[in-house]
């Protein structure tokens, strides 16, 4: 009958006891059980296929369920600490019954954060990582209050210790979903203008950050955020801007206080009409945020501002047609800023990016690069495909430019908004008279490492912190 063991070493079909009793013999996928108290409040949800490897073992060791004294006998269900199970390559962490993480020797050891091993100011790696033997196994395996202890062989033994909420969150085998998952995205459609995201200027200038974390936060779960409250000046919306990170400087210039006299080559700085559209296509790295404040309209009418989710589009279109998404998904736009004599942007590789574009691990919508004014000649469709492509975007332009998509808003002095360019589409109707509009671009990775930054101040708490950052922050 297998025991709980604080800490066990898995050598073939054995389970032998770090004093070398052998206490089991399992088969090799019904690695120790029995129901293991949690040690944290962990939300280890599995993925699908872990969960059916899981429920393999899980049924698989059904049969070698610990008696109820053999629990109170174990110092881990004493401790209410996770248990652990080693073999030749790996470590195994039990932290339930239905949910294990497998980790390989060589992966712990080259992320050790002791002081020898991690710079503990820079959160730089120090360990040679190509010094660890390939084929190197612990001494000793231990799970403790303070996470997994690790003591690797070597001239001298090395001590290493992993959180266990640090394991859980890099469970690589399985993945687990994270134990703070990032914050739901809120998909919506033209009803946002019954309650539109805003915040106040005030609290979003105030130094104690937190009304920059509100700001910040809701345009991660929206795709955009009103300010209101703002000074109707360049200035005050310069500084507006810089309160998420430096102003990304472009052929357009640092701060644009643009209007239409063509004074850069682009139908952004004339009176037409612009179709809902992404900016910056014609880069690489498209920009982040783009912060918009109408500063003045006089003489004339129209120049309203349309906004529209793509990730609520997406998720229509890959409902209503999952050949077209598949097909925006796979085939490359190029497109092109040619506009102004001293630049000629196409972004690179130069076979461009396509339209919906997903992240590579989870498989999930990261961005949406659209703008069909923009867009160059098209070459990533073979002849076949040719009259297909052109039949997807149309579908993606009829969805995108229904009444249940378009929230148009007519912006005025005072209200700034901030809009998440990989995700919120943008454009105008067309107007007359002298309109003034100002704004900048913020690069992505810039919004990004400011939220979270503000998420390391205000809503997690981690060990280890040294210098304001915990060496176990979930980002390094
Ligand atoms: C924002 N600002 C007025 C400076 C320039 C606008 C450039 C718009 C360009 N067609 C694009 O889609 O990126
Ligand atoms: O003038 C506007 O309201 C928006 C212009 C625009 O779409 C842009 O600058 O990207």
């Amino acid at each position: 009958m297998s025991r709980l063991l604080r800490s066990a070493i898995f050598s073939g079909n054995t389970v032998r006891s770090t004093s070398g009793r052998t206490v089991a013999s399992l088969r090799r996928d019904s690695i120790n059980c029995g129901p293991i108290p949690r040690c944290c409040r962990y939300s280890s949800k599995l993925s699908p296929s872990a969960s059916a490897s899981a429920s393999a073992s899980a049924s698989a060791s059904a049969a070698l369920r610990p008696t109820p004294s053999d629990l109170q006998a174990s110092a881990a269900y004493r401790d209410s600490l996770p248990v652990c199970a080693v073999d030749k390559k790996r470590v195994m962490i039990g932290w339930d019954t239905r949910t294990w993480s497998r980790f390989h020797h060589v992966w712990l050891r080259d992320h050790c954060r002791c002081t020898k091993c991690f710079h503990q100011i820079t959160k730089q790696r120090l360990v040679n990582t190509f010094e660890i033997p390939a084929d190197i196994e612990p001494l000793e395996v231990a799970p403790t209050a303070e996470g997994l202890s690790v003591t690797w062989s070597g001239t001298q033994p090395h001590l290493s210790i992993y959180p266990w909420s640090w394991l859980q969150s890099n469970s690589y085998d399985p993945p687990l979903e994270h134990a703070r998952s990032s914050q739901e995205k809120v998909l919506w459609g033209s009803k946002i203008q019954q309650h539109p995201p805003a915040v106040s200027y005030e609290e979003v200038m105030n130094p104690d950050d937190k009304g920059l974390h509100k700001w910040l936060l809701k345009i991660d779960e929206f795709g955009f955020c009103f300010v209101n409250g703002v000074p109707p000046t360049p200035e005050a919306t310069e500084e507006l801007s810089m309160r998420i990170g430096f102003i990304r400087e472009t052929q357009y210039g640092k701060f644009w206080d643009f209007t239409s006299d063509l004074a850069k080559g682009d139908t952004a700085y004339t009176t037409l009409a612009l179709g809902a559209h992404t900016d910056n296509t014609y880069f690489t790295d498209p920009c982040g945020i783009q912060l918009f404040h109408l500063l003045s309209h006089t003489g004339g009418t129209g120049g309203a501002t349309l906004l529209v989710d793509g990730f609520y589009v997406a998720s229509i279109l890959r409902a209503t047609h999952p050949s077209v998404y598949s097909l925006l998904s796979r085939v490359p736009v190029i497109a092109h800023a040619a506009g102004e004599p001293g630049a000629l942007y196409i972004p690179s590789p130069s076979s461009g990016y396509p339209v919906l574009g997903h992240g590579r691990v989870t498989g999930e919508l990261v961005q949406v690069r659209w703008n069909n004014d923009d867009r160059s000649v098209v070459k990533g469709v073979t002849g076949d495909e040719m009259e297909e492509w052109y039949n997807a975007i149309r579908v993606w332009h009829k969805l995108l430019t229904s009444p249940d998509s378009e929230y148009w808003v007519q912006l005025s002095a005072g209200t700034a908004v901030a809009v998440d360019n990989h995700r919120v589409l943008h454009g105008r109707s067309a107007f007359d008279g002298k309109r003034r509009m100002c704004g900048a671009y913020i690069g992505i990775d810039e919004y990004k490492s400011k939220l979270t930054v503000l998420q390391e101040r205000f809503e997690i708490n981690l060990p280890q912190v040294v210098q304001g950052r915990s060496i176990w922050h979930p980002h390094i």
